[in-house]
Parts: C-alpha cells; sequence; structure tokens
C-alpha cells in the first residue's frame, strides 16, 4: 500500500468534519453505554430519582455520576444532530437512513432512562435502555463505516491477478533488501547465534500479549473464588503458555518455510534461511508441546486439554487449512489467540465460565481488527506468499471498513464483559479511552491510507487490547 497519490481516482474529498462529529458521537454513546453496564457507576445513576436535574450536591459522587451521565447525553444528541445537519448533503442514501433512525430512537432511550430514574423501575426495562443504547452505538458505528468507505473507497491499489497466480513470480520478486538481511542471519554462527534462533522460532513478540490474555482469564475467575490465586497457579499458566505458543510458532515456522523465504517480512526467518535444520525444529516443537501439556496437566486436565487443542489448531487448522485457502482464514484464525482466555479462567477454576468465555469472544473479534492493518501494510508480499488475504481478494477499502466492523464488535464484547462481571471504573475508563485512540487511528487510516497510517492503527490495536487486559488484572486483583 503506498501512499495515496499513487491510487487518486477523484481529486474531490469531503470535509472531514462529518466524520469527526461521528467519530465524536460514536466515542459519547461508547462512555454512555460502559457507564450504564458497570455495575458500581451505574448504580450511581440510579441514585438521582428525579429528572431531569438531580436532588442533591453534585459534590456526592454519586449525584456527580449521575448528572454526568446525563449531561453526556445531552452533548451526544447535539453531536449527532450536528454530524446530520453538517454531513446531510454529502451523506450517502444508507448512511442517511441511520442517522434518521438514530434521531427517532434517541429520544425514546431518553424516556426510558427518565422513566427507569424516576420510577426506580429494575429488570427488562434498565435492559431495555442497555440494549437501546447499544443500537444507537451499532448504528452510529455503521454510519461511520459506511462514509468512510463511501469517500475514500475510489482508492485502491489492488492488483487483479488471483493471488496463487501471483506466487508464481515467487523467488524473483523477493526484494533484493530481504535476500541481503536472510543471508546475513544464516551467515550467523556459534551458540549466540542458534539459541537466538530457537528463541525467534517460539515467535516472542506476541507473547506479552497472549500472556496477559492469559492472565485477564485468571484474573476474572479468581473474582468468584474465595481463596486467593496461587503463585502457583499463575506460573504452572504463564509457564506453559510460553511453552505452547512457542511449540506453535516453532511449527507455523516449518510449515511456512518455503513460503517465507519468498516474502520480504519473513525471508530471515531461522528456518527460511536454513540456519535451523527442519529435523530439529520438529523435535523443539514436540519438546515444548509436551513440556507445556505437563505443565497445564498439573492445573487440571481441562487446561491441558485447551493447551493442546490451541497448539493443534493454530499449527494446523490455521497454518495449513485456513491461511493458505480462505479469505476468512484471520476472522477463523481468531480461536487461537481466544484459547489463552479460556486456558486462564480454566487454569483456576477446572472449567469454562461465561466470563471467560465473553473474554474470548473479545479477542477473537479484535483479532481481524488487529492484523488487517499488517495486511494491508504488507499486501505486496502476502501476494508473493500467495496469501487470500482480505486487502488482495476483496481490496483496500472492504478491508478498511471491516476493521471498523470488527474494532466495534471488540468494544462490545469489552461492555458484554463489563455487564458480566465486577469490572469497575479503571477497566471503564481503559475500553473508552483506548478504543477512543484506537478508532482514531482507524479513521485516519481511511484517510491517509499509507503503510505509516496501517503499522499505527496496528499498535493502537495492541495497546487497546493490552490496556483493556491490565484493567482487568488491577480491577480484579489489587482495587
Ligand atoms: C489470526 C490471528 C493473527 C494474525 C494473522 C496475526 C498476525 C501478526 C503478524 C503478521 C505480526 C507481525 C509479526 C512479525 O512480523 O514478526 C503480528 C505481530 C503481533 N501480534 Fe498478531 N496476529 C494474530 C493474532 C494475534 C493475537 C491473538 C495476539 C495477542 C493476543 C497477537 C499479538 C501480536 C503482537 C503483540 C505482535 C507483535 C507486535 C510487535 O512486533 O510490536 N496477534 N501479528
Ligand atoms: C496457547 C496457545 C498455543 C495459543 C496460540 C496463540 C497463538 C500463537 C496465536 C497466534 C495467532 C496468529 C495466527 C499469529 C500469526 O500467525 P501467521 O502465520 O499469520 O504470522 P506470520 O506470517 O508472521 O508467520
Amino acid at each position: 500500500m503506498n501512499a495515496p497519490e499513487s491510487h487518486v481516482v477523484s481529486t474531490e474529498s469531503p470535509s472531514p468534519r462529518f466524520t469527526k462529529l461521528l467519530v465524536a458521537a460514536l466515542v459519547g454513546v461508547y462512555l454512555l453505554v460502559v457507564v450504564g453496564a458497570t455495575a458500581a457507576l451505574a448504580d450511581a445513576v440510579r441514585a438521582c430519582s428525579t429528572w431531569p436535574l438531580c436532588s442533591g450536591s453534585i459534590a456526592d459522587p454519586q449525584i456527580a455520576i449521575a448528572l454526568g451521565h446525563r449531561l453526556a447525553a445531552a452533548i451526544v444528541a447535539g453531536l449527532i444532530v450536528a454530524a446530520t445537519v453538517v454531513g446531510w448533503s454529502q451523506a450517502t442514501t444508507r448512511v442517511k437512513r441511520t442517522l434518521g433512525f438514530v434521531l427517532a430512537l434517541y429520544p425514546i432511550q431518553i424516556g426510558v432512562g427518565a422513566f427507569v430514574a424516576t420510577t426506580g423501575v429494575r429488570g427488562r426495562l434498565a435492559e431495555l435502555h442497555l440494549l437501546t443504547g447499544a443500537m444507537i452505538f451499532v448504528s452510529l458505528a455503521l454510519a461511520l463505516a459506511w462514509q468512510l468507505e463511501a469517500e475514500t473507497g475510489q482508492f485502491e491499489a489492488r492488483s487483479t491477478t488471483p493471488p496463487a497466480d501471483r506466487a508464481a513470480h515467487s523467488d524473483s520478486s523477493v526484494p533484493a533488501s530481504a535476500k541481503a538481511v536472510a543471508s546475513g542471519r544464516s551467515a550467523e554462527t556459534g551458540v549466540v547465534a542458534t539459541v537466538r534462533a530457537y528463541y525467534r522460532l517460539m515467535k516472542p513478540r506476541l507473547m506479552w500479549l497472549l500472556c496477559l490474555v492469559a492472565s485477564a482469564g485468571m484474573a476474572l475467575a479468581a473474582g468468584t473464588k474465595t481463596e486467593p490465586l496461587s503463585v502457583q497457579t499463575v506460573l504452572l499458566t504463564l509457564g506453559g503458555g510460553v511453552l505452547s505458543i512457542g511449540a506453535s510458532g516453532t511449527f507455523n515456522h516449518v510449515l511456512e518455510r518455503d513460503v517465507d523465504r519468498r516474502m520480504a517480512r519473513t525471508a530471515d526467518r531461522p528456518l527460511a534461511t536454513d540456519t535451523v535444520g527442519v529435523p530439529n525444529a520438529i523435535v523443539f516443537g514436540v519438546v515444548l508441546t509436551i513440556a507445556s501439556i505437563v505443565l497445564f496437566a498439573q492445573l487440571n486436565a481441562t487446561a491441558a486439554l485447551l493447551g493442546f487443542g490451541a497448539i493443534a489448531f493454530y499449527s494446523v487448522v490455521y497454518t495449513l487449512v485456513l491461511k493458505p485457502n480462505t479469505v476468512q482464514n484471520t476472522v477463523i484464525g481468531g480461536v487461537a489467540g481466544a484459547i489463552p482466555a479460556l486456558i486462564g479462567w480454566a487454569a483456576v477454576t477446572g472449567s469454562i465460565g461465561w466470563p471467560g468465555f465473553v473474554l474470548a469472544g473479545v479477542i477473537f473479534l479484535w483479532t481481524p481488527a488487529h492484523f488487517y492493518n499488517l495486511a494491508l501494510a504488507y499486501q505486496e508480499d502476502y501476494e508473493r506468499g500467495g496469501f487470500p488475504m482480505m486487502p488482495i481478494v476483496r481490496g483496500e477499502s472492504t478491508t478498511r471498513k471491516h476493521i471498523v466492523y470488527y474494532l466495534v464488535a471488540t468494544l462490545l464484547a469489552a461492555n458484554v464483559l463489563t455487564a458480566l462481571t465486577p469490572l469497575g471504573w479503571l477497566y471503564a475508563s481503559a475500553t473508552v479511552s483506548l478504543g477512543a485512540v484506537f478508532l482514531w487511528t482507524v479513521v485516519r487510516l481511511h484517510r491517509e491510507r499509507t503503510d505509516q497510517a496501517a503499522f499505527r492503527a496496528f499498535h493502537a490495536s495492541n495497546a487497546y487490547l493490552g490496556a483493556i487486559l491490565t484493567a482487568v488484572i488491577i480491577d480484579m486483583m489489587v482495587l
């Protein structure tokens, strides 16, 4: 993906004020929905039983939160009206219809909220208020995604030959720089070089975030127990996690060594440069697999089964079946990164529970919003590899639109976790603030359409997930 100039079709791009107002309204609605779903904050909102103002001093935190919720609701209403007025002339038909739906639903939402507040009704009506808020959130997100696509969809770097054919001109097309790096790597010798090579087989750069996933699963489960989380459970879970990620990463290197040679990003990998022999790598992967299962088995059978299942899924299902054959490889492959959440929950409880499952769902939905940015930045590389990645099969504009879809789905799933668990203000503020940053980098990706913008959104995806997982751990274990 290069700078937009190389793909410019039309010269006029509409004023970004419309999408900026949509983003502000979307983040505002998300803040309202998260506050409404966070038990402690929702109780505070309900503390005010008069409307539209509250009786009692704003010095009372509960009154302050209740008034803040209503003020935010009024500001969001203003933003939605402003976005509609500013953008109406440039909005597509389906964006106009969606905004019309939101403008019709919003007064109903305010009415239900006022009724719940003044009557003290709980149950179904309070849930309806939350669900209506989620519907407004999804509607605004769709309006944003569709408007961004309409404004930037004509810029495409997409080639026309199908991925498999593009693999035909393989080795000759690997950039000279990659070959130089690869030959430099393979020239390294000695014990240190060998150790480094085996370390690289384990994909260490993924580990910090995957271990945070398992740790958040443990923290959520520990919150349901009376006894404290034991150090042994943490060490066995993370030890098993590191070894199992290393095992699956090693098998992934073994199975992709020929394709890795054709891609600039992976041409210098230990098996692509024959720094490590294939038989040795296979033995290394098997040893790591056994070691990881032994550690998981010290916890319980469920954790051991999930660990083995994750290795098998990533090494075989994703690497051999999904990645080379379907444009949905990233979506379905998201199961691999979601399983550590189940392992963390199972390590503490011995079973699979709803909060652990919803946390796994957050990672599953986050994965396309994470990887599609790299698929855009490394599009030419993936073409050389012959992988049917989304930008190659469906185009860059559709890929950017799907990143918004999966980002919004991730934020919603993160909010469901709020409703299912005693997570508090720290988690709520992390998912709203870092979610807003992540969303803004994706909007900029639509406008800039450069590798730099794609990498910015990629790192924002890691920062968002890292932040909310850390907030889960602190919220559940410290606060
Ligand atoms: C289908 C699923 C996924 C795909 C296709 C994918 C793809 C990638 C790729 C290609 C890279 C660059 C690696 C490199 O060039 O060495 C990467 C980096 C990374 N991925 Fe993913 N990933 C996936 C899922 C996950 C999951 C589930 C997590 C953690 C929860 C994760 C965390 C990371 C991290 C932390 C990095 C390193 C970023 C850095 O180097 O600064 N990925 N991913
Ligand atoms: C507990 C356990 C074992 C969990 C598995 C977690 C895990 C390793 C997830 C990785 C997800 C993934 C598909 C990464 C990219 O692979 P890729 O082949 O697309 O990346 P590449 O092109 O850089 O090789």
